[in-house]
Formats: C-alpha cells, structure tokens, sequence
C-alpha cells in the first residue's frame, strides 16, 4: 500500500542530496538510515516512512499520507547505441516507439535517423525509460525520443531521467503527440508549447517568444523537427493572430495516423484575461510582505483572500482585509497537504523567512499527487529558496518573459535588491566593459529585515521590525558588504541574458540598512566598452521597457518620495563620466511592493490569467 509521496532514491542522488545545504543534522541521519536500509533489500521492495499517530490512516483509509522510499536503478548516458546493447535498444524501439507501433516508421529507419546527428542516450538500468537528446554543435537540443515503459512512469523514472537531461541541457525542444497518455506530464515540464492539429512542440530554457521563433524557423531550415509539429506554414503563426488557429493545417502532407483534435495556441497566446474569482491561500500572514500583500489583495477585482496562516496570531481577526471577515489559523504542513488535496484554494503564496518554506511545498506537492492528474494549485514563494532551481519560474516579467509564469505552477519571487539590480543591469549589459564587474550600491528601509513578534499591552500579539531607526542610531549601516545573496541571484539570472552563453555576468553588490521604514535606493556604477552618452543610456532603458507599466524613467535621480509607496520600478539620474568610461545610474523601488508583494501580485495574476496588473493601482 502506497500512498502520498514517492521518491527513488538513486546512489548518485544520495549522495548529491547529502550535499545538499538544507540536508543537515536529523535529515542527514534518516537518509543514512534510508540508503543503508535499501542497500540490503531486493529492488522489488520499498520502505514506506509514515507517522506514528497517522498509522492507522495509513492503513485503514486510502488516504494515507506516508512518503515510499525505493532503491531505483543507476541512471546512465551513453553517445553510443552500442554502450547499452543494439540489441536491447532495438527491442525498445520496436516496443515503445509510437512512429514505429503506428507503422509509420520502421526500427532500422529510427536507429538511421538516430546516426543523422551526435546524440546522448539517457535511460535507467533495466531500460524502463530511454531518452535520446540529438545535439549537433552549436545547435539547439531536441529529445528525439522518449520511450518508457509503465513502471517507468508509474515510478518517476521518466522525471529522474528528465532531470538528468535538464542538468546537461540549459534548453530544449521536443514533441509528442495528442493521443500521448502521458500528455499533462509534458505541459507541466515545458515553459511553453504549440499545439496543431493534435502535434505539440514543447521546449524549456527559451524565455522569449522571438528567440522561440528563430529557433523554429532553424528547425524548419534543417528538418529536425518534422514540419507538422512547428508553428509555421501558410497561416501566420497563432501568437501574431492573437489567437489560437482553430483546426489549422498541418504544412506536412504526410499520411500519418488519426489524430485527437486538439487545439492550443502558443501558451504566449494572449487569450483574454481571466475574470474569475480564484482563492488565495497566504501563509506567513503577519510579516511585512504579508501584510502588504494582503492590503493589495483587498482591492483585487477577483483573486480572493481565503485562508491566511500566522501561529502567533492563530483565532484573532485579520485586519486590512475589506472584502470578507478573515481569521487567522495556524496551519501546519499537513493542513497544507489536505487542503491542496481537496483543491480549496487555487494558489499559496509563502511569505516565509528563507529556509523555511521547503516542508510546505511539500505538503502541497503531496497533496496534488493526490488530486486528479495534472491538477494542481500555483505557488509563488517571496523567500530564496527557490530563486536557484530549474524546476521553478523565476518571476521577473519585465526581464524574463511573461509566458514562462503563464505557464507555470511554480513561481519564485525575486529578491528586492535583485529586482532593483537587474532592471538596471540588464538593458546596458552590451556596453559592459568585458571583464569588468558592475557595482550596486544599494540603501534599503528597515522593513527589509522584517519583523519579530511581541505583545501590545493588552495582550494581543503585534509585529515589530527587527531593525528600528533606534536600533541603527539614526544612521545608515552598510553589511554584507560581499556574497549578499542578491549578489548571486543577480548574476546567476542576468547570466542568461547573454550572448554568449559561455560567460556568467557577475557584479558587486553592496548594501546598506537606513532609518527610514520601506523603499530602496540602488545606485549603479558601470565601466563601459565604449564611449556612449547619457542619451543613448537613457534610450537603452526606454527601448527595454517600452510599454511596461510598472516602470517610470525620469531624468531626475529618484528620491525617497519617488519610491516609498510605489507601485513601480523607476530609474533616472544617468551621467556618464567626464571620460566616457564609466555610467552612473540610480534605480529605486518600495522593497515591500515591487521588490515583493505587487511583483507577486504581477506573478499571481500571470499564473491565474488575470491581467498582469490587476489589483494593483498603477502610481499616476
Ligand atoms: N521584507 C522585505 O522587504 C522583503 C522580504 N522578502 C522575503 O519575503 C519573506 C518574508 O519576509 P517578511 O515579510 O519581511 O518576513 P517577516 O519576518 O516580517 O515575516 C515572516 C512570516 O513568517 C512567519 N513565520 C516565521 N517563521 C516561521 C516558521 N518557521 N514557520 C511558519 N511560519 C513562520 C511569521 O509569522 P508567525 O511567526 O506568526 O507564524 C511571519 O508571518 C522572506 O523570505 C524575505 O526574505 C522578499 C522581498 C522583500
Ligand atoms: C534591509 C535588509 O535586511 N534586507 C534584507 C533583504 C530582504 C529580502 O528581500 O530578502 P530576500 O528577498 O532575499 O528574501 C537582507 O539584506 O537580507
């Protein structure tokens, strides 16, 4: 009997995961225990990690709520078909291959067109699940085959060696068909995809629609994906009609066979914003970010507050919500799991100090396992938790693309100080002198430190900020003066704005704590390549943010007044050094709003199908 979680432990996962730094102490221990436990069973066997006190659910009900641990096989990857046995790949081919099982194609045929390109093939021991990743130099990777076998799926091999290949490849394009069983397993995994005539084109790793466009047009050029499955052909491509090409034709005249009709636009296709009250779920309630978000939530036209989550303010009543009498609860991970298992709120939103998040992302994960496939509720975390991982969208609308959180479940909230860092960075990143390392100065209110709770003199629990005017001495004070987090999370995702990505864009980041309440100040400070004027500067920031709502460029610099409060991202105040080799620019935004809550807002909206900016009152 298995229910709730499932996870194959690998040997190499084991000991990635022991390196892992959330992996400590008791975590450690039980994993220890895990491995050395399955190291003596048969593979046919599991270990299933339960509670004491949910025992009886766990037997009794088909609910259960355990976590089955399994030895799974060693994954491989091999360049050659024969590393792994002609013979046996061949069976898999004729076995699991759909062109192959519809007649479409013959097995020599499939291993002819495999030789066509270099190639890595990625599977598991027993061959449950074999992928083949065709990639010729300096082209884009395509997974021209994935073929698994119903343990595979059923045991997460398939995801295992997914997340094998995503480790090798930055981005992907690969295809499948309507009548795939497995259908909801590709959506989930794509950041985008098109759908025709029952064919979908997905990929990952690509953030831009135009970049999606160029890329196809290579693959139309050199064949490497058949025609059918493109978005190309004599009728414009959905996402400049605007709209999806109901039962469009298909380019290729090849008889292939029947086909589900299914239709489904770019999922950059903008399809008309959502209007349906959804239900939000919010937990860590009473902090800053919270708090605002809650405010911004009471005017939202449809997202609804249903459920926030405190444990010191557990049974009182949430204030600054007008739209419906609220009370706090406390709910803990499990609450989490049945919630999200019963499907009652359509979205979470974590509003937790770093570090602390993990445990309920795993409940709600868990609990959608339990829902009906494919189902399940968006999370956008506002810790740093997730800023680092593949499987989750990094949500910055304005520099990486809207269609990536339109189309994801996971979404993680950008820092304050790395939102403020990246908008300035990113429009000048072609006249960074190479080599040379941008620095940001950044000034931040003391709400960016968040609070700590006490009791007002009746008794009532209350929220204070860690650190107060009184506490800094009225004064300004600089700390984590190398290797803030913000620094790295910078950098890692302006990293993948580059041409050439082969360098990693790197910057300084200093900050400094100030005595006011919210808003940060970020000034930049950038060696150039070439000698370029404050106009151009300037024109860089108006052609990168041309239609953006949440951004206002001004020739001033921006001042607190500019800032505290506001909804937008500004910038202004550009001068270039006397000797045209140096560009000063300052940016400011409220680290409360833009710097978490409205982006989240922004990140809810996309994920829900709300327009962008819905609940959040653009500053005049
Ligand atoms: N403040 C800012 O300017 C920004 C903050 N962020 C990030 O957003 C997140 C929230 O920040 P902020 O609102 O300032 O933080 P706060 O310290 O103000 O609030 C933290 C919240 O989490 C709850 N909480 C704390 N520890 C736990 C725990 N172990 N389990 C469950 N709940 C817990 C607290 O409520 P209770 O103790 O009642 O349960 C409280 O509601 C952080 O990760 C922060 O780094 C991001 C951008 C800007
Ligand atoms: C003034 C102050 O202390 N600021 C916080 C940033 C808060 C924040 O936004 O942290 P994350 O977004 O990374 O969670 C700090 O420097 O750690």
């Amino acid at each position: 009997m298995q229910h709730g979680y499932s996870i194959e432990l690998f040997t190499q996962e084991y000991e990635q995961l022991m390196k892992e730094p959330w992996v400590k102490f008791g975590t450690k221990l039980k994993l220890r225990e895990f491995k050395e436990l399955l190291d003596h069973l048969p593979r046919t066997s599991s270990v299933a990690v339960i509670s004491a006190p949910m025992l009886q659910k766990e037997l009794f009900t088909d609910s259960g709520a355990g976590t089955l641990i399994r030895r799974g096989y060693k994954l491989f990857k091999h360049d050659s078909v024969d590393k792994i046995g002609a013979d046996r790949f061949r069976q898999v081919i004729h076995d699991r291959d759909p062109d192959v099982l519809s007649g479409y194609q013959s097995v020599t045929g499939v291993l002819n067109e495999l030789k066509k390109t270099p190639y890595t093939i990625y599977g598991d021991d027993p061959l449950d699940v074999v992928a083949v990743v065709s990639r010729p130099e300096g082209e884009v990777p395509v997974m021209t085959r994935l073929l698994a076998s119903r343990n595979g799926v059923l045991n997460s091999v398939t995801d295992n060696v997914f997340n094998a290949i995503k480790k090798d490849h930055r981005r992907l394009f690969w295809t499948a068909q309507a009548d795939d069983e497995n259908r909801a397993w590709h959506f989930e995994r794509a950041d985008g995809s098109f759908t025709r005539a029952g064919k979908s084109l997905f990929w990952y790793g690509v953030q831009d629609v135009a970049e999606v466009e160029r890329i196809v047009k290579g693959f139309e050029a050199s064949g490497r994906i058949e025609r059918a499955y493109l978005p190309v052909g004599p009728a414009a491509p959905p996402h400049k009609t605007g709209a999806a090409p109901a039962g469009a034709k298909a380019f290729s005249t090849l008889a292939r066979r029947p086909m589900l009709g299914s239709t489904r636009g770019y999922a950059t296709a903008a399809a008309p914003p959502s209007t349906e009250p959804k239900r939000l779920g919010l937990i860590g309630a009473r902090g800053f970010t919270g708090q605002a978000l809650t405010t911004l939530l009471s005017g939202h036209p449809y997202l609804n507050l249903t459920h926030v989550s405190s444990r010191q303010l557990a049974g009182y009543a949430l204030d600054g919500y007008a739209k419906a009498p609220i009370t706090y609860s406390n709910l803990s991970t499990e609450d989490v799991k049945e919630m999200e298992k019963e499907g009652v709120v359509d979205a979470w939103v974590m509003a937790l100090p770093n570090g602390v998040c993990k445990p309920f992302v795993d409940a709600i994960d868990s609990g959608a396992e339990a829902r009906t496939k494919g189902e399940k509720s968006v999370i956008v975390d506002l810790s740093a938790d997730y800023r680092f991982e593949k499987e989750w969208t990094y949500g910055l609308p304005e520099l990486y693309g809207r269609t990536p959180i339109r189309t994801s479940k996971r979404i993680s909230n950008p820092g304050c100080y790395a939102t403020s860092s990246q908008l300035l960075i990113a429009p000048l990143l072609k006249y960074l002198k190479p080599g040379a390392w941008p620095t940001v100065f950044g000034l931040s209110g003391y709400s960016g430190a968040g609070t700590i709770p006490s009791n007002d003199p009746d008794g009532r629990p209350i929220s204070l900020p860690k650190v107060t005017p009184d506490s800094l001495g009225g004064a300004v004070r600089p700390y984590a003066l190398t290797d803030h987090i913000h620094e790295r999370e910078a950098g890692h995702h302006l990293s993948t704005l580059l041409s050439d990505q082969s360098e990693r864009a790197k910057l300084a980041f200093v900050p400094a704590v100030a005595p006011w309440f919210s808003g940060i100040i970020s000034t930049l400070s950038m060696p150039l390549s070439q000698k370029v004027t404050a106009k151009e500067i300037v024109a860089q920031y108006e052609e990168a943010y041309k239609g953006e709502r949440l951004v206002r460029i001004q020739k001033q610099v921006p001042g607190l007044q500019d800032i505290e409060g506001k909804h937008t991202w500004t910038v202004g105040g550009v001068q270039v050094h006397s000797e045209g080799e140096r560009v000063v620019v300052v940016g400011g935004l409220d680290n409360l709003l833009k710097g978490a809550a409205t982006q989240c807002l922004q990140n809810l909206n996309l994920a829900l199908g709300y327009d962008e900016c819905a609940g959040i009152p653009i500053d005049a």
